[in-house]
């Protein structure tokens, strides 16, 4: 491509809906990023990354800005080598890679990056081009929130926590290390919702998964398995430290008043725990928890039992 063929390929790309620009390589054997000539960037560039020319002379100040953190920086650095010898090796023209830029306006926006590693329009220049997907990014993670949490109590659903409790068998077995369950229902919760109501109930449940975040924090993943049934995973293999930390979520639940209109009442709950043992799926962990729980049900609830696996420890 001639110079005159350059400047109106230039033209024609400010008329692109997409961000643009072009790169020039100086020194193509040497990977310098400071031999990479920024020669062009299209208008729709300008409007939404923004950087101009004068900011960004060549990669290097370019990669400085748009990745002002180095560790990400070096692990974009890092993806892209990768990624575009894998496209070399596969013929294609260009490598894709969906980043996190710092705009010119100080704002973080997620693009999708495409960036060509054959020259197409002259030797060593390259074209490279930027899709804002930052709504799009945004609006999935919220959707992808939405599905694994339960809509009332924000805790996690029954989904994300089968999920998760197959991503700790895996990580028992291959560590050596392993974690407790939990399953803790509350007493006599549907005299709740008859005596105050199905809203009274709803309150009773946000403020009971409350209490258990508070005392358990983020560490554990707390998730409403059904009805008034909660279950916990613990990265704790011994069930009777678990007990000692959970103890302190039936305390509070127990001494919390509960008000409601001009009402006020206590609730209880019952608490099945067992630990991880080689063997187990996530089917048979949660049935030995029920199994602890409906004893603990059976003896008028109130209470923590322990299913050991060799047999039944009750606990308060
Ligand atoms: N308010 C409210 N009630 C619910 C919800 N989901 C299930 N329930 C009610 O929870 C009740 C079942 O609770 P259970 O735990 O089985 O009954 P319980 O009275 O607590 O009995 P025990 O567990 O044996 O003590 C039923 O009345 C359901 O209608 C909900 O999201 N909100």
């Amino acid at each position: 491509m001639s110079n005159e063929d350059l400047d109106s390929f230039y033209t024609f790309l400010d008329h692109l809906p997409i961000a643009t620009l072009v790169i020039w390589f100086e020194q193509p054997e040497s990977g310098d990023l400071n031999a990479q000539k920024i020669q062009h960037v299209n208008l729709k560039y300008l409007n939404t990354i923004g950087y101009p020319l004068s900011a960004t002379p060549d990669s290097a100040c370019w990669m400085d800005l748009a990745y002002p953190e180095p560790e990400y920086r070096q692990q974009i650095m890092e993806k892209w080598q990768a990624d575009s010898a894998k496209a070399m090796q596969r013929n294609e023209v260009t490598a894709k890679e969906v980043v996190r830029i710092r705009c010119f306006d100080g704002r973080e926006r997620v693009f999708e990056v495409f960036s060509e590693v054959r020259s197409t329009i002259r030797p060593n220049y390259y074209i490279i081009s930027f899709i804002d997907i930052t709504d799009m990014t945004t609006e999935l993670e919220g959707l992808k929130r939405q599905s694994i949490m339960d809509q009332l109590t924000g805790t996690y659903n029954q989904h994300y926590l089968l999920q998760r409790a197959n991503q700790e068998i895996d990580r028992a077995l291959s560590t050596g290390s392993g974690f407790s369950v939990m399953m803790a229902d509350l007493d006599f919760f549907k005299m709740v919702n008859d005596r105050y109501g199905h809203q009274c109930g709803d309150y009773v449940l946000l403020t009971t998964a409350e209490i258990f975040r508070k005392v358990l924090g983020n560490l554990d993943c707390l998730a409403r398995w059904n009805g008034s049934d909660f279950v916990i995973l613990m990265r704790e293999e011994n069930p009777e430290i678990a007990r000692k930390i959970i103890q302190r979520a039936w305390q509070s639940l127990r001494a919390h008043s509960f008000e409601w209109q001009s009402h006020s009442f206590a609730m209880t709950i019952t608490v099945g725990i067992t630990a991880f043992q080689v063997g187990d799926v996530a089917d048979s962990l949660l049935e030995r928890a029920d199994y602890a729980l409906q004893r603990g049900k059976q003896v008028g609830g109130d209470i923590i039992f322990i299913e050991t696996g060799a047999g039944i420890n009750s606990t308060v």
